[in-house]
């Protein structure tokens, strides 16, 4: 296998997200479930995008993983590594954008690496430096009250500054603005000044294409879906990959009942869950009897069990950033929520076993939860949900063909349940 790009994503969802951008920008793409065992067979593909779940795990754990699944991409040629991050920049001071990206740097001997997680279709855009969700700075958009990582500045070069190693300039978008050769001089001068990596704005998807012009001439870049879009056209209007079309289905039908999981808390999942609460059963669990190790999972499953004929169930443990709050301060913020992880994955086991095999999971981490258990080792990219969320089909011999959505906690209109569902047939 010969790859035109590689990939690298901190989260499960994000993974997907990023696929799905660059399938429907003409790339054969997989999505692989950590780095791929020698002997599951993948298609031939331009790129591969190695899912990990190391966005909130121990810095030095989160190195380690990247570096083997950056060893197993350049082993296939990919000249370029793009290390996928949330387009909210989620992470905390301790990392782990800034730990990774000073490792993978180390690696391919870049001199200066560009940082953008612009993507200006769902509403990301970086201007000076500072990160925008929507029309507000990041630190005054939902993230603040993020679960795992809240994010309380918006200028990422202070940010990025405060996890990594190295300094950090920024590419504004004036210097963008001027075209790839004003960016090229831009990166030139950081890089002589001995600054290792440079944020670089971008508002509409053609700043990222000047962007990604330059990006593809690099060994590696950091961002999310939006510079994952102007690599990928980069590389259609080169020449060096030439464009498949998208596929206009999600293959072969599946059937059989069907289930959603929440484990998000974003404004946007509380908003869609209340939404499918008109078209379906809901379970809402209780996080307390969850993190007490209470039989919580078995009265999921004895709710859902019975209703699964009948048509799709949604189960969630999402919460108000209020109540969120209040089960941290009890039992603090990751054993509340890896516990709450952990049961989401007990609930998508159980379910599996009643033969549902349409799943939909809203949140990154309990995304990642419930595939591994499900021991699923990649995706292929069907139709698209909404705005960075595929129809995903599962391939290995276990549970091939089951059909997943794994959705970005922030992504999704409020009817995403039910949306997701219509095209998962
Ligand atoms: N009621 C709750 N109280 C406390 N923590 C919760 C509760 N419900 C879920 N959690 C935890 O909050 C975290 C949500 O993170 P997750 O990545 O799944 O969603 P997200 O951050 O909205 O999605 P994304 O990362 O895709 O943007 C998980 O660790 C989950 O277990
Ligand atoms: O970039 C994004 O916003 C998403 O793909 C994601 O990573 C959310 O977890």
């Amino acid at each position: 296998m010969t790859l035109a790009l590689g990939c690298i994503a901190d989260d499960y969802t994000g993974a997907s997200d990023l696929a799905n951008t660059l399938t429907r920008a003409g790339l054969r793409t997989v999505q692989t479930i950590g780095v791929p065992a020698d002997d599951l067979a993948l298609p031939e593909v331009d790129a591969v995008v190695v899912s990990l779940k190391s966005r909130s795990i121990e810095p030095g754990l989160a190195v380690s993983r990247s570096r083997a699944a950056e060893k197993w991409l350049r082993g296939r040629s990919a000249s370029h590594v793009l290390f996928k991050i949330c387009s909210t920049f989620d992470s905390t001071d301790a990392g782990n954008i800034g730990p990774v990206m000073d490792a993978l740097r180390a690696d391919c001997g870049e001199a200066v690496v560009l940082v953008t997680p612009a993507f200006p279709e769902t509403g990301r855009t970086v201007y000076q430096g500072n990160l925008f969700v929507g029309a507000v700075p990041l630190n005054e958009s939902p993230l603040k009250d993020h679960p795992l990582n809240p994010m309380h500045d918006s200028n990422l070069v202070r940010v990025l500054t405060r996890q990594s190693r190295t300094q950090v300039g920024l590419v504004d978008l004036a210097t963008v603005t001027r075209g790839a050769d004003a960016v090229r001089a831009r990166l030139a001068e950081l890089a002589g000044k001995g600054i290792g990596a440079a944020v670089i704005d971008a508002v509409f998807d053609r700043d990222l294409e000047t962007i990604s012009l330059v990006a593809a001439e690099h060994r590696l870049s950091v961002g999310a879906s939006g510079i994952g879009l102007g690599l990928a056209r980069a590389l259609v209007s080169t020449g060096k990959v030439k464009p498949a079309s998208a596929s206009s289905d999600a293959g072969a039908v599946v059937g059989g009942p069907a289930a959603c999981l929440a484990g998000s808390c974003s404004q946007a999942t509380l908003q869609q869950i209340a939404n499918a609460e008109r078209a379906m059963p809901v379970l809402h669990l209780d996080p307390e009897q969850i993190v007490a190790g209470t039989s919580e999972t078995e009265r999921a499953l004895a709710w859902a069990r019975p209703r699964l004929a009948d048509g799709p169930v949604l189960i969630a443990s999402s919460a108000t950033p209020e109540a969120v709050a209040a089960v941290q301060a009890r039992h603090g913020r990751d054993a509340a929520g890896h516990a709450i992880e952990q049961a989401m994955a007990d609930i998508a086991e159980g379910l599996a076993g009643a033969g549902v095999r349409r799943l939909v999971v809203a949140g990154g981490e309990t995304s990642g939860a419930v595939v591994d258990r499900l021991k699923i080792p990649g995706f292929l990219v069907g139709v698209e949900i909404a705005p960075g969320v595929p129809v995903l089909r599962a391939v290995g011999a276990e549970k091939g063909g089951m059909l997943l959505a794994l959705k970005s906690g922030n992504f999704g209109g409020p009817a995403f349940f039910t949306d997701a569902l219509r095209l998962m047939r």
